[in-house]
């Protein structure tokens, strides 16, 4: 049998203190607790940016206003490969909040810790702990 393929669509929500939004995965998601990029999986007919609008207005309330292309890699999950396509977004309109009942945390990017992420994350995190803000 061929693995599932899904696309995902995901920010990396900046403020100017150099924090980033995260959310906690829910109970009975895979990769539960762990902490995530706000996001979601890209539908038929959207484009990876459009996902991500809708991702982000979705589960935490905000309007997005400028997306720049951050990463675009594939991984390969044990049931299923995911191609992500990440995005930074600096600007926005709206006080990020968990719209779906998930925590939501500002985190200074040197402070990410791969270990508290899904195994795609590892070399996200790492760029993003190691870069100078
Ligand atoms: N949003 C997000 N998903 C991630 C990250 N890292 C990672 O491995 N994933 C995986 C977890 C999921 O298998 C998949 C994203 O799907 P999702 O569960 O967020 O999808 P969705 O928001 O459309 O939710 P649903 O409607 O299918 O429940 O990508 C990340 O940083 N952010
Ligand atoms: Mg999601």
């Amino acid at each position: 049998m061929t693995k599932k393929q899904i696309q995902v669509a995901a920010g990396i929500i900046r403020n100017e203190f150099g924090q980033i939004y995260l959310t906690q995965r829910l109970e009975g998601q895979d990769f539960a607790q762990s902490l995530e990029f706000p996001g979601g999986k890209i539908e038929t007919d959207e484009t990876p940016e459009q996902a991500l609008k809708r991702e982000l207005e979705e589960e935490i309330g905000i309007v997005t206003l400028s997306a720049l292309p951050y990463d675009h890699f594939h991984f390969e999950y044990p049931t299923k490969t995911i191609e992500f396509f990440f995005y930074l977004v600096e600007e926005w309109i709206g006080e990020p909040f968990g719209r779906e009942g998930q925590e939501g945390f500002w985190i200074h990017q040197s402070e990410l810790e791969e270990g508290q992420f899904p195994p795609a994350n590892a070399n996200i995190v790492n760029r993003l702990k190691h870069e100078i803000y």
